[in-house]
């Protein structure tokens, strides 16, 4: 096995990406809101919804409900999002088809994982421990890990940095994610990104511009040897 510094890694995105968590964000968001007296919103907006962390997801759905977000209010929301999203984290939330299949191939080659995901960073371990995945990871970098998240390229070389150490440089690092945020941070830190189409986003993965789309995590393979050749091509 080649010298860890130099020893592909592919950092994933979290929500959306790796895990379909839809349903105990938006649970916990919507018990939130109906506390507040305001209306829940559909699961099915969680497209537009979640991607830039629990405040923004927070702020989002107040103004659903035609409501201006007051920082002190979504400070007070925040503190019991953790609480009440902490409890309920893996109620209903699994990882996506073929995601462990294609870690245990990618891993028998010599690959190795990160987490860079705008969820909190105590909640991205806490979710990944309830899923059993912690150990696959050699860093989990969540929203609250740097000074700057997602589609800061900071976010996503920081976490790089933390699986090779600060000198070693981006090189075989691929990102996968599912939405604008990541494809951005990618693109910010000059690493390629494959995109997701199962994830959360407004807009079709494909019209956010990464290198290759998958639909399933049994393509991730082919599509991460794509890039691999095209990347050599280049050197
Ligand atoms: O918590 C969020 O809003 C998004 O998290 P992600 O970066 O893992 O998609
Ligand atoms: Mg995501």
């Amino acid at each position: 096995m080649p010298h860890d510094a130099v020893r592909p890694l592919l950092v994933f995105d979290l929500d959306g990406t790796l895990v379909d968590s839809a349903l105990d964000l938006m649970g916990t968001l919507n018990a939130l809101l109906v506390r507040e007296g305001l209306l829940p919103v559909p699961v099915e907006a969680v497209g537009r919804m979640v991607g830039l962390g629990a405040r923004v997801l927070i702020e989002r759905g107040l103004r659903a409900n035609g409501v201006e977000p007051e920082p002190a209010r979504v400070d007070r929301l925040f503190a019991d999002f953790l609480v009440h999203y902490g409890d309920n984290i893996a109620v209903s939330t699994r990882p996506y088809p073929g995601v462990e299949a294609a870690l245990d191939r990618f891993a028998a080659a010599g690959w190795r994982f990160a987490i860079c995901t705008n969820k909190p960073e105590a909640l991205s371990f806490k979710l990944l421990d309830a899923l059993g995945l912690t150990s696959r990871f050699d860093a989990v970098c969540g929203g609250d890990t740097f000074p700057v998240r997602k589609p800061d390229a900071a976010h996503l070389t920081g976490t790089i940095a933390r699986v090779r150490g600060e000198t070693a440089g981006t090189a075989r690092a691929i990102m996968v994610g599912d939405s604008h945020a990541d494809v951005a941070a990618a693109r910010n830190a000059a690493v390629p990104v494959v995109g997701v189409s199962f994830g959360y986003t407004d807009k079709p993965m494909a019209e956010l511009g990464p290198d290759v789309v998958i639909d399933h995590f049994d393509a991730l393979w082919d599509a991460v040897a794509g890039l691999e050749k095209r990347e050599i091509g280049r050197a």
